[in-house]
């Protein structure tokens, strides 16, 4: 068992007994001989973060074509490189994602990519949880359908098959300008019959919804709905930028959860979500990073800050995401999307804890701690707990060889690029 000694936990300090993969008790517990004890007496404890939109091998494309608009981003640069890539340069793409969200207190992130047996290999090995989605495109082809949902049927097999609490499988439609009505309609039967969660990209830019309303005269959540995609499903939906009235109806009707990705949104220039609204509507809001090549970086902390002050700005009202509301987003949120218990510090729940040492400059007054973690923090933590183990210690991961992992990583980005 793991016993986390006096450390400051929803609001007073108080010690974590951790049993298995679970958070056994909070308060005063009294050191037995089989504990290993962390002293949390320079520490707080918060809830590990949830990331609900990544494409973690993209760590490769960090920096490789910024400032450039998503279909002239992807077209031209990402996906002519994309298919250079392999399981191993994607297996060291994620090593690289792993270490990066560890450090920056994410234990649970939502993937939508490829080469999945290399990514299934890397979370193992790093101790993190994800939720894992093969990304399919089918571009309106049959041909190209069929192996997209073969492949799709073949790595929730393969997930399902390692057994590991921590993998989950899901289903990833990339999205409602690059798949087919069939593929769709598949893809939603198929979450249904086998429970899975659905994880895709919606209105993220105007020139999609163009897109999607010249071929079906309707925007793409009124599409999605009208052949009933959602029905009795747990969907994802990445971005949601530019939504009609209608759609947000749509939104709230089904329990769709967002993913909100603020960054990813800025530097892209696809616009700014309508969060006042969804909040209003009571939807479950979460937040993304999206991937590195239009953030750059996997630190959630950042954007639980943009949403925070963002928000504010564009629609003149300081009072809009208030501090506690955006660690939500990051936190419970979270977890609701993904269906894990996780995203609170209480007994019961997954053992994804994240402890921070107190004597910054940022995180004083020490009373405010709660605000600086939202307004003033950097991101950088110091111990990670990920279902019940220790994965990172004073700042140093346990479970992989970071320089190592450096190396390799570079070797396989010359790969990609070379
Ligand atoms: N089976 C597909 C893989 C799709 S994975 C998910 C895809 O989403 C792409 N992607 C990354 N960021 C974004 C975004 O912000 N919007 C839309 N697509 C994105 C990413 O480059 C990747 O091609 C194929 O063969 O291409
Ligand atoms: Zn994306």
């Amino acid at each position: 068992m793991l016993l986390i000694k006096n450390v400051y936990v929803n609001g007073k300090r108080q010690d974590i007994l951790i049993e298995g993969n679970k958070i056994k008790e909070i308060g005063e517990v009294k050191k037995e001989e089989e504990m290993e004890v962390i002293d949390g007496s320079d520490k707080i404890a918060i809830p590990g973060l949830i990331n609900t939109h990544t494409h973690i091998p993209m760590t490769l494309f960090r920096g490789v074509a910024d400032d450039l608009p998503l279909m002239e981003w992807l077209n031209n640069y990402i996906w002519p490189m994309e298919a250079k890539l392999n399981e191993e340069i994607v297996y060291y793409g994620t090593l690289l994602g792993c270490i990066e969200m560890i450090k920056t207190g994410t234990t649970t992130f939502n993937d939508m990519y490829f080469y999945l047996e290399g990514i299934a290999k890397a979370v193992n090995e790093s101790g993190i949880r994800a939720v894992l989605a093969y990304g399919m495109i089918d571009l309106f082809d049959e041909e190209r359908r069929e192996r997209e949902i073969k492949n799709a049927k073949k790595y929730i097999k393969y997930i399902k098959d390692l057994n590991n609490s921590r993998i989950i499988p899901a289903l990833g439609p990339h999205s409602a300008y690059t798949c087919s009505k069939e593929l769709l309609e598949e893809v939603s039967k198929l979450a249904k019959e086998q429970n899975l969660l659905i994880h895709i990209h919606m209105n993220e830019t105007l020139d999609e919804i163009k897109i999607v309303k010249e071929k079906t005269g309707m925007e793409p959540f009124k599409y999605l709905d009208s052949f009933g995609f959602f029905d009795n499903n747990n969907v994802v939906a990445a971005h949601c930028v530019h939504l009609t009235e209608e759609e947000i109806e749509i939104i709230k009707r089904n329990n769709i959860s967002i993913s909100h990705n603020p960054i990813s949104n800025l530097k892209l220039a696809s616009g700014i979500a309508p969060i006042e609204k969804l909040l209003k509507k009571g939807v479950n809001i979460t937040l993304g990073t999206d991937g590195c090549g239009s953030n750059n970086n996997l630190n959630l902390f950042e954007e639980i800050k943009t949403v925070a002050i963002l928000h504010k700005g564009v629609n003149l009202n300081p009072r809009l995401v208030k501090a506690e509301e955006a660690f939500k987003f990051a936190t419970e949120n979270g977890a609701k999307a993904l269906n894990i218990k996780a995203g609170r510090i209480e007994k019961g729940y997954l053992a994804d804890i994240v402890l921070i040492k107190l004597n910054k400059p940022f995180l004083y007054p020490k009373e405010n701690i709660y605000s600086h973690l939202v307004y003033a923090f950097n991101g950088t933590v110091d111990d990670v707990i990920i279902d019940g183990k220790i994965v990172m210690r004073d700042n140093k991961i346990l479970t992989l060889d970071e320089e190592k992992v450096y190396e390799k990583f570079e070797k396989a980005y010359y790969k990609l690029i070379g």
